[in-house]
């Protein structure tokens, strides 16, 4: 007897099929390359995010997913990236949940300008806050390893000089800047809870004053004011008492570091920054110096809370992640001034 022919093609028990089967999906094809790592990006748009998407997409194992609101970001950060297969951005706000499948996750969202974190306090809390939660319980449900770009502001105005990271610093609860330094200390805490309760892999870079090129021309930072200043013939406008010290690390040196400590096997915190230490007045003459002689520079009032001192310890970023900066402020603020000349349009005469 013949095989009884059903109406899928397929036999009652005989193979007897008529069609074909259907070609796989031409998808497949376009999965040209194998990922090793898929890694997440808060803040990849902003100024620090963007070098580091930079330099994760030039590894062809990894694949970089950006999630950003464009608060102080922009996608012109990370035009060449987009439309790139193992590329891609999402306009997401980190206190919003996120379902994502992801190894790692660099977590940078925040505003980090004085003058942006304290437009919308209550909104900086809730990124440093909630936003954490998000990304800690997305590392949780995925098994990720998270890595949090904290800051030197958790010292507050420091009364041990130059900072380690056993110092717990001496911060003002109910200032201006507190929502920004109050909120990356719980963004800390939630980090190690997670750890210590969950098991999460846990990675916090404490980072100083970080500088170069893609910073917002008018972000307000120190750095990128004095140089926009320069170029645009202004006076520098250094914030009483003008004596404050910064120590200065340049984009390429932070992105390394925080690279290192992402692969390495410490939690942290450590931080990441370059120890030179500038007085304000110094740091306007090095640019006067560099950029433009013929600038003035004038005393302006100052912010509340602004810290009198700030130095890293790198003892630990050395030991542990065999991380040490290498650009100097006056190799690094010509480079910051060639991208800052070309934005605005400035030619150097
Ligand atoms: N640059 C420094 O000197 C410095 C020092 C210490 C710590 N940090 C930390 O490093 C990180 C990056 O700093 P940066 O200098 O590149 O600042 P940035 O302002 O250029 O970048 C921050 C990015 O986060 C995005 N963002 C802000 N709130 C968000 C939200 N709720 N959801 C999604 N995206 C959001 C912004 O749009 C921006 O792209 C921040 O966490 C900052 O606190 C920076
Ligand atoms: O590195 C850090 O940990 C933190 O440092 C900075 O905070 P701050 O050091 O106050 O940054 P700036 O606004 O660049 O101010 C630095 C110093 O320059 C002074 N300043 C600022 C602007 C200006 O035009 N002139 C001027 O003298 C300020 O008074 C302050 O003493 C960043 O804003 C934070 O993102 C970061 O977390």
């Amino acid at each position: 007897m013949d095989a009884l022919e059903l109406p899928n093609g397929k036999s009652n028990g005989h193979v007897s099929i008529k069609t074909p089967p259907p070609s796989p999906s031409p998808f497949r094809n376009s999965k040209f390359f194998t990922a090793n790592l898929r890694i997440l990006v808060t803040g990849g748009a902003g100024f620090i995010g963007s070098h580091l998407v930079d330099r994760l997409m030039e590894n062809e194992k990894n694949e970089v997913i950006v999630v950003d609101n464009y608060f102080t970001g922009s996608k012109n950060n990370l035009m060449k990236w987009i439309g790139h297969p193992r590329f891609e951005l999402i306009r997401h706000d980190v206190t919003e949940p996120l379902l994502i499948e992801v190894d790692q996750i660099y977590h940078l969202a925040c505003p980090a300008s004085p003058i942006f974190y304290k437009y919308n306090p209550v909104k900086t809390i809730k990124t440093n806050v909630i936003g954490t939660l998000n990304m800690l319980g997305l590392a949780k449900r995925v098994g990720a390893r998270i890595l949090l770009t904290s800051t030197s502001e958790v010292y507050g105005d420091p009364i041990q000089h130059p900072q380690t990271e056993e110092y717990w610093g001496n911060v003002n609860p109910i200032g201006v800047r507190s929502c920004y330094d109050e909120g990356k200390r719980v963004a800390e805490t939630l980090m190690f809870d997670y750890h210590r309760q969950h098991g999460i892999e846990i990675r916090i870079a404490r980072i100083f004053n970080t500088y170069g090129p893609r910073m917002n021309i008018d972000d307000g930072r120190v750095v990128s004011n004095f140089i926009a200043q320069a170029i645009r013939g202004e006076s520098l406008t250094v914030q009483e008492p003008g004596t404050q010290t910064r120590s200065f690390c340049y984009v390429s040196d932070q992105v390394d570091g925080l690279i290192k400590l992402m692969e390495g096997e410490n939690t942290g915190p450590i931080n990441i920054g370059n120890p030179d230490e500038f007085t304000m007045l110094e740091l306007a003459e090095n640019v006067k110096e560099l950029i433009n002689p013929d600038i003035q520079v004038k005393k302006v009032g100052n912010t509340p809370d602004d810290p009198s001192q700030r130095k890293p310890d790198i003892t630990l970023a050395k030991k542990v992640l065999g991380w040490s900066p290498k650009v100097t402020l006056r190799d690094g603020l010509p480079l910051m001034e060639e991208d800052f000349r070309k934005r605005l349009g400035v030619l150097k005469n």
